[in-house]
């Protein structure tokens, strides 16, 4: 027995050796590192924490990710099982999906110096995004056909820290044109997006409801979906649009410019389209995504009913409708510039609501930088600045710090950043946290609390044009892991850009 003993004991000190150097716990201190595609450097390990969102409930589990993808989910105590090893122990940090962005424009190619795939992708990373789909526009070319998605993929290729889809472009030279798309189509893009006004790019004109019906017989045989910018210039302009010489330093003036009349003509003329989408519709299978809403009255009205008739719709929002109301936009400040506008305080509190209720399935950020002098910063006039919101990097602690106050749950926040995307984007191995789906995590820590100041690390090709800066944030992310790499962890980036391209099949 002795002589059995002394056998034994040394070999279990050497194995509660090889446990405790395998034992991480966040933060890692010096044990992060690596020129390669993760910080951490095993292919198969187990993180853990008190708050794992997952299974539709909150509590403490371990997570075997293996081969990039999630193994096993032990629900329960952890700690009992803690032999199993590499692990990862974030404590009581939140595990949750990680995020998918499915409205970002990236400007790559041809508007590099807008953001490209290099730094939008790390600033993704830094915020626990770990998936994008990228707008056809903005970058140039405009991703309207087969060859331009290609422009796209290859100028994706090595710069991306997450991985990344495309939207392709229906615009009025391809939508009519049912080869044309489906060329598009089969190269890949994820679904096609329009616009129903002036999209502020010359290559990316708008379309009517035409192109928008026959667009979608086309989407519904791919079963993807159509994005659509609702707002459209309305027949009759207002009386208010009437009033003589506005300051265009000042926000009202811009609000009176572009009223929720925009997106209420919009749906309005987007019914027939929605009602080809219902069963035995002319375009069954295909799918309405009303991108930003920014009105929470008529238009969301007339998107309930639809929905409510059977039409195959869903709505997103962004969070800064939701953080933003227009009595704060100080006059001149073009960061705050975007498209549709961000209304009144009220109009916010009923995004809030309608959002909670499930009508507004999902959030996304229109993250649509611009140069700094295309904002006219200086200037500050709301009619010549670019519209749009820097925001990327900041949605999910943008998202918890205002939505604490309406009582969001984290089971909430991953349907609304994870779950529904995913469903949009036909990603069906991504957006939860399940055995056999993608290991795409972000951890974090929902109570840290920190100013958006200016030793902040930012991300973003450009810092000073997002209106969050100077923002008091709770919600500090830690980690994020994209198929399993450790992409981003304590304000370090992997050393390679080991990011996919998605393309639909
Ligand atoms: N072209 C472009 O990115 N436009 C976006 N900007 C914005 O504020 N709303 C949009 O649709
Ligand atoms: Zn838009
Ligand atoms: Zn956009």
């Amino acid at each position: 027995m002795a002589a059995g003993k002394g056998r034994v004991l040394p070999l279990l000190a050497v194995a509660a050796a090889l446990a405790a150097a395998l034992l991480y716990t966040a933060p890692f201190s010096k044990s992060l590192g690596g020129e390669g595609c993760s910080l951490l450097p095993h292919g198969h390990f187990w993180i853990a924490s008190q708050r794992v969102v997952a299974l539709g409930r909150v509590g403490p589990a371990a997570v075997e990710v293996k081969e990039g993808l999630i193994n096993a989910i032990a629900v329960g105590d952890y700690r009992s099982f803690v032999l199993r090893r590499p692990l990862v122990d974030y404590g009581d940090a939140v595990i949750m999906p990680g995020l998918i962005d499915v409205h970002a424009h990236l400007d790559e190619p041809g508007r590099a110096e807008w953001e490209g795939f290099s730094t939008g992708t790390r600033a993704a990373a830094a915020g626990g995004i770990t998936t994008l789909v990228d707008m056809p526009l903005n970058s140039f070319p405009s991703t309207v056909s087969e060859e331009t998605l290609k422009l796209k993929v290859d100028a994706a290729r090595d710069k991306l820290y997450v991985d990344v889809g495309f939207w392709g472009g229906l615009v009025p030279e391809n939508a009519l044109n049912p080869s044309k798309l489906e060329s598009l189509l089969n190269a890949g893009v994820l679904g096609l997006k329009s616009f129903m006004c002036p999209s502020g790019i010359n290559d990316f004109p708008m379309t009517n409801s035409t192109h928008i019906e026959e667009g979608l017989v086309t989407l519904a045989k791919y079963k993807r979906p159509l994005l659509i910018h609702a707002e459209r210039i309305p027949d009759v302009a207002s009386d208010e649009e009437l009033d003589g010489e506005l300051d265009p330093r000042s926000y009202a003036t811009y609000l009176k410019s572009r009223t929720p009349a925009w997106e209420e003509s919009a749906v309005r003329d987007l019914k027939r389209a929605m009602k080809d989408t219902e069963v035995g519709g002319r375009s069954e299978g295909a799918h309405l995504h009303i991108v930003h809403l920014s009105d929470s009255k008529t238009s969301l009205r007339l998107l309930k009913d639809a929905k409510h008739s059977g039409a195959k719709v869903t709505i997103e929002t962004c969070p800064h409708y939701l953080a933003f109301s227009a009595e704060e936009v100080p006059d001149g400040d073009t960061r705050f510039k975007c498209s549709p506008p961000i209304r009144d305080a009220a109009n916010k509190e009923n995004l809030w609501e309608a959002l909670l209720d499930g009508h507004i399935d999902m959030l996304s950020s229109d993250h649509s930088p611009s140069t700094p002098d295309l904002k006219l910063m200086e200037e500050g006039n709301f009619m010549k600045a670019w519209g749009g919101i820097s925001s990327l990097q900041f949605v999910l602690p943008v998202t918890w710090s205002h939505g604490k106050k309406y009582g969001i749950t984290l089971n909430q926040l991953a349907s609304w950043w994870s779950e529904k995307p995913a469903e949009l984007a036909g990603q069906k191995n991504k957006g939860s946290i399940l055995p056999g789906y993608h290991a795409d995590i972000v951890v974090w820590n929902p109570e840290a609390q920190f100013h958006l100041d200016d030793s902040h690390a930012v991300y973003h090709k450009h810092r000073n044009i997002s209106a969050y800066l100077g923002n008091e944030l709770s919600g500090k992310v830690l980690s994020t892991f994209v198929r399993g790499n450790l992409v981003f962890a304590e304000g370090k980036h992997a050393g390679a850009a080991c990011g996919a391209t998605i393309l639909a099949k």
